[in-house]
């Protein structure tokens, strides 16, 4: 490939579809140089990727520390945990609320905004976690069915480039 070609491909890798379909090219989307290859809209672009670690049996078992250490697991039971998740789901939404719809990678935000919505995921992830945990289910496990199920509900074959709901396609 050529020096010409060479530049095209970047070009096209650093593409982002907004929300509205059209495609940009924007300088900055993707942080700590983790990047995969994806693809919306036909268009190829950089898709953001976490690190490996931790896992969620990682996650598990530092909340199941640190909950060990403070006697809280007295409090923690199933219900009180989906309550605080819900909190904290509510709190993820406050950071967004009024804003109009944002683009991926959150652009417009500052850093601080950036770092608090972190801390606000991460609290929804440690209690979906610890609910998980306490229901009995195996997370891991359980989106790897679920997952499965979703792809054979959704053939891609059938629903390529559409959202509606399995329910509204027929048969
Ligand atoms: N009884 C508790 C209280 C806190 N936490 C842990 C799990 C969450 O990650 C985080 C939640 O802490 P806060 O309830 O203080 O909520 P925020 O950190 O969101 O603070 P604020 O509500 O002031 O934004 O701490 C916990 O496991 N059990």
């Amino acid at each position: 490939m050529g020096e010409h070609g060479q530049e095209k491909l970047q070009l096209r890798s650093d593409a982002l579809v907004s929300p509205n379909g059209d495609t940009k090219i924007i300088e900055k989307h993707v942080e700590n140089g983790h990047a995969a290859p994806g693809v919306n809209g036909g268009q190829e672009y950089k898709r953001y990727t976490f690190s490996p670690q931790p896992t969620l049996e990682d996650i598990r078992r530092m909340q199941a520390e640190f909950t060990d250490e403070r006697n809280w697991n007295q409090f923690h039971q199933p219900r009180n945990l989906l309550l605080a998740m819900v909190g904290e789901v509510g709190e993820v939404s406050e950071l967004f609320q009024w804003r109009g719809e944002v683009a991926e990678g959150l652009p417009d935000w500052t850093e601080s905004e950036r770092e608090h919505l972190a801390q606000e995921l991460s609290d929804v992830l440690i209690y979906l976690v610890e609910l998980a945990e306490k229901c009995h289910v195996d997370l891991p496990q359980a989106v790897l069915r679920k997952m499965a199920l979703n792809r054979l509900k959704y053939p891609a074959s059938k629903v390529h480039g559409s959202a509606k709901k399995y329910t509204e396609y027929n048969e």
